[in-house]
């Protein structure tokens, strides 16, 4: 056992003859919040489809979920022994309930744990409401439950806040932090807003150009003249 919660280990994806990912290694300790950043089109979408087995293209290397080999397994295969994926876009159905639509997933994933994750995301209030009639901020979390349905060990989050205020995002950053803790969830999280990224990561990977530019806690990061340089720019201090 590597001890590790998941790792990518020279994890190399292509699309026709373009590198988007490009011998890419990372592991994460369980329990972690990794922050995932870097500019656009820098392979992070691209580095989670990998790891979770979905999307095109190409993809070389090796997947390892608590220390076994999974790089073999579909994705729905690998959703199954605990490896959850949320993307960029909504993935809710407006015309159902909050309730249906957790419920629907949590038989998808063959487990009942709808009501657990209701109240976990505080969305007790909400259940019997359309998605379509209940806020913005209020969808994302609804997204955020149905990829944690059946209590996945590692959460693949790909801008979970994008579209949300700032108080808003930072209510969801703490949900987060909290969840990590009490359910003991290793998260992975692409974010562009660099408030919930450096309020709530553990550590954080820079990817730039399909490669690891800079890889540690966040005031190892902020410091890092190359990553200010590639991508944080003088936005942050
Ligand atoms: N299905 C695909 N076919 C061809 N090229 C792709 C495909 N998916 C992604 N790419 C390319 O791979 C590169 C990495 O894309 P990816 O979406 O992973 O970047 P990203 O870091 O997540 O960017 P963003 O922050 O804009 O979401 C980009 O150049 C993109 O155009």
């Amino acid at each position: 056992m590597s001890g590790f919660a998941l790792e990518g280990i020279d994890m190399t994806r292509r699309y026709g003859g373009f590198v988007a990912v490009d011998k890419v290694s990372i592991a994460l300790v369980p329990g972690e919040i990794r922050g995932l950043i870097g500019p656009n089109g820098a392979g992070k979408s691209t580095l989670m489809d990998a790891l979770c087995g979905r999307g095109g293209g190409t993809t070389v290397g090796t997947v390892r979920f608590q220390g076994r080999d999974i790089s073999g397994l579909s994705a729905r295969a690998r959703r199954r022994v605990g490896l959850a994926r949320s993307f960029q876009k909504t993935n809710i159905f407006a015309d159902l309930e909050v309730r249906e639509q957790i419920s629907l997933a949590a038989s998808a994933a063959e487990t009942d744990n709808t009501e657990e994750v209701i109240k976990a995301l505080g969305l007790s209030a909400l259940a019997d409401r359309r998605a379509a009639d209940i806020s913005y901020g209020d969808q994302r979390r609804l997204d955020l439950a149905l990829a944690l349905v059946g209590k996945p060990s590692v959460l693949l989050l790909d801008e979970p806040a994008a579209g949300l205020s700032i108080s808003e995002s930072l209510v969801l950053a703490r949900l987060l932090r909290e969840l990590a803790t009490s359910w003991g969830v290793t998260v992975l999280i692409v974010e562009h807003d660099m408030d919930v990224i450096f309020s709530i990561s553990d550590r954080i990977t820079v990817l730039h150009l399909g490669k690891i530019l800079a890889d540690g806690p966040g005031e190892e990061i902020r410091a890092n003249q190359e990553v200010v340089r590639a991508y944080l720019g003088t936005s942050i201090t």
